[in-house]
């Protein structure tokens, strides 16, 4: 290669690493595995060690994560977070350790202390006299994001420290997800419709960079305490007592999962140690830090641009194999959401049988251009179900098969629809028995028929015992089928039936909502069930009569359309309204109450989908107010990008704070 060649290639690779380091660490979205990152990384090294002009100060090679995002207020590290250089095999460990002591002056073995590599985010937490003060992200490493009201939410976070502790100490950890905890939130994001996290850590971060703190309280986020930056009034010999001192003042550490040892060859033993003990962790670890457990010596070894010179990071393996896809399979979740899974040639991925991979939904697979019969590569990475993360296509024989979406439940075999906004299709039968449960819960509930002593409970009970496949044999129960249920006496089975009685005579919106098509919230129903006297006109509406109507797009009548295509849905209908079920046709109500009734909301910053004027219309639909400047008053303050002083002034004050998604869906839900 020569000198023209060299800054070409390493242009290319600079570009690539500068792309996909902004998809990982500002945006969480990353569209290539770590392993692959860190191949070009060390690429663009090798080009900069052999050509060294070419490690400008804009480099890849000389920067820490990526600079923070404008919607956060920055904040200035007051000593750099740095990176930690990766060791990929133990061979490069040894020579890590021979620099050490050739730096050190010293033919004696060092003591290091190894640590478990959480994969999180990292953040720094600022102590000021034992209070926590400020909570950032490491950001470019100089400059980080202000989340203090984030790290506050998490429960592993003390907003004291224990006495007696240094006058101010800046404190470094690593936030993170429990397995365990991340497939359950993940599984419940993808029935909700939204991408799944590809990863515990990315997961991490997103949650920990919410507008509204609230969002981030209900994620399961943890910390481990592992280093620090500024330290005032207390000194520390030995990381090993760092971590004591971070106990004794009350911070969470991994302490049981670190190890002291002396040389090289106690480290390397402990390396093979933990990558055995890999699998049964509860958390992701993608390596083991390695730091030289002396901070005197530390201090003389100091750092290099990005990454200190006394501790390094022994890389594990990427998780990878190799195998075929022999089917594509669609699973239906408990609120209808369709989602494709790969069905795998069971093959061995250190040291767990995998069989199948998770494809998270439809255009996951038109990126990967995924097809059945496709040799593949898969990654496990923060789950047992491992990922897809590349085809290899030049091992296709042509005989490979693509798979459309399906346009049937493979549970019930109603028509699917996928609706704008929503990345999967979803079932629209209303008798599915993968959703049976959910649809009843719904069809019950105060808003909708309003069916009193139907609890999840008795549901549960109803469905196993096969007395109720469907919302309309809810109506044809007994006394003689509801007295054997538990907890069910005399009273309350006749109570219930009276409740379900009476549910007969619901309003027509009421019944509408109840029937849980998708987008037709309660608000949309009242509309509908305005201009339609009966369920039967509605279903017969010609597209362009529905589109006539004020604030009926084409989500709904698209899912409208795939509500009444199904024969199954008519048929249930049909039997409602033998069993006596009659929605009484609607008045028009008075306009001025609404949900929104005496809130105040106030926008700042763009929002994406909406024009700022649309969005102040739609709270002034439901009855609220949209002010200008936020005050103590305002109830809510919807952010969008770049917000600035109003999002502050309403940090200060304490008010709600939502994202423009979140408003959406909330006037979804009240409408
Ligand atoms: N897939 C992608 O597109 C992509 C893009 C950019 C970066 N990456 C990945 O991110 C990594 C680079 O990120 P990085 O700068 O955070 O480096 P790093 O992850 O290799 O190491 C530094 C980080 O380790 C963490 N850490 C965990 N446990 C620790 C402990 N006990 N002591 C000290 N630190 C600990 C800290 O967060 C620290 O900031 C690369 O390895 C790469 O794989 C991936
Ligand atoms: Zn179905």
């Amino acid at each position: 290669m020569d000198a023209t060649e060299a800054r070409r290639r390493h242009r290319q690779l600079a570009d690539e690493l500068h792309r996909h380091s902004h998809l990982y660490h500002v945006l969480d979205r990353p569209e290539i595995s770590d392993a692959e990152y860190d191949r070009m990384f060390r690429e663009l090294l090798a080009l900069e060690k052999e050509w060294p002009e070419l490690a400008t100060p804009d480099s890849p090679s000389r920067r820490v994560g990526a600079p923070p995002l404008a919607s956060f207020r920055q904040v200035r590290h007051a000593e750099p977070m740095l990176s930690l250089e990766n060791a990929l095999d133990e061979e490069e460990f040894i020579e890590f350790d021979a620099r050490v002591r050739r730096a050190l002056g010293s033919d004696e073995p060092v003591t290091y202390l190894c640590e478990m590599k959480l994969d999180g985010v990292a953040v720094e937490l600022t102590y000021q006299d034992g209070v926590l003060a400020v909570g950032s992200t490491r950001g470019d490493g100089t400059v980080g994001e202000e989340i203090t009201d984030n790290l506050r939410t998490i429960g592993s976070v003390p907003l004291r420290l224990n006495r007696p502790c240094p006058e101010l100490v800046d404190v470094r950890g690593e936030v993170y997800i429990e397995l365990e905890d991340f497939r359950r939130f993940n599984r419940r994001r993808e029935e909700e419709g939204e991408a799944a996290f590809a990863n515990p850590r990315n997961a991490a971060a997103g949650s920990l960079r919410q507008l509204d703190p609230r969002q981030t309280a209900k994620r399961p986020l943890r910390i481990f305490c592992y280093g620090v930056g500024r330290l005032v009034g207390e000194e520390i010999a030995s990381q090993q007592q760092l971590l004591e001192r971070f106990r004794q003042w009350g911070l969470r550490t991994n302490v049981a999962g670190t190890r002291l040892a002396r040389g090289a060859d106690e480290v390397i033993a402990c390396y093979r140690e933990l990558l055995e003990q890999r699998e049964q962790l509860p958390f992701e670890i993608d390596g083991m830090v390695v730091k030289v457990n002396d901070r005197a010596l530390q201090r003389q070894l100091g750092a290099k641009s990005r990454t200190p010179r006394w501790a390094i990071a022994m890389k594990f393996p990427p998780r990878q194999a190799t195998t075929t896809v022999e089917e594509i399979r669609v699973q239906v979740g408990r609120t209808g959401a369709l989602t494709p899974v790969a069905v795998l040639k069971p093959v061995e991925v250190s040291g767990v049988t995998v069989s199948r991979a998770s494809l998270h939904n439809w255009d996951e697979i038109a990126r990967l251009d995924i097809r059945v019969g496709d040799t593949v590569v898969v990654e496990r990475a923060g789950d047992v179900i491992p990922d897809v993360v590349k085809v290899l296509t030049d091992r296709r024989t042509g005989s490979e098969r693509l798979v459309d979406p399906p346009d049937s439940c493979p549970a019930c075999g109603s028509p699917v629809a996928r609706l704008q906004d929503e990345v999967v299709p979803r079932c629209q039968g209303l008798a599915c028995p993968a959703r049976l449960k959910e649809a009843i819960r719904h069809f019950a509930s105060r808003q909708a028929m309003d069916i009193d002593g139907l609890g999840e409970r008795t549901i549960d009970q109803l469905l196993n015992k096969g007395l109720v496949a469907s919302v309309a044999d809810l109506y044809r129960l007994t006394r003689d089928d509801l007295l054997p249920l538990e907890r069910m006496g005399e009273k309350s089975a006749d109570k219930l039936l009276r409740a379900i009685d009476i549910s007969r005579k619901r309003p027509l919106d009421r019944f509408l909502f109840a029937l849980g098509i998708r987008h037709v919230g309660s608000h949309l129903a009242r509309l509908l069930a305005r201009h339609f006297p009966t369920l039967e006109a509605l279903a017969a509406a010609a597209e362009e009569t529905l589109l006539a109507i004020h604030e009926i797009g084409p989500r709904v009548t698209e899912s409208l359309r795939a509500f009444f295509a199904s024969p199954r849905n008519r048929e249930i209908l049909e039997q409602l309204r033998q069993l006596g079920v009659e929605p009484q046709p609607v008045e028009e109500v008075a306009a001025d109450a609404g949900p929104l009734a005496g809130k105040i909301y106030v926008f700042t910053g763009s929002l994406e989908k909406l024009k700022r004027r649309e969005a102040q219309q739609m709270v002034e639909r439901l009855g609220g107010k949209a002010a200008g400047s936020v005050s103590r008053r305002t109830d809510t303050v919807v952010a969008g990008q770049d917000a600035g002083s109003k999002l502050e002034k309403a940090l200060q004050l304490g008010i709600e704070i939502i994202s423009e998604a979140e408003f959406l869906q909330r006037i979804e839900e009240l409408e």
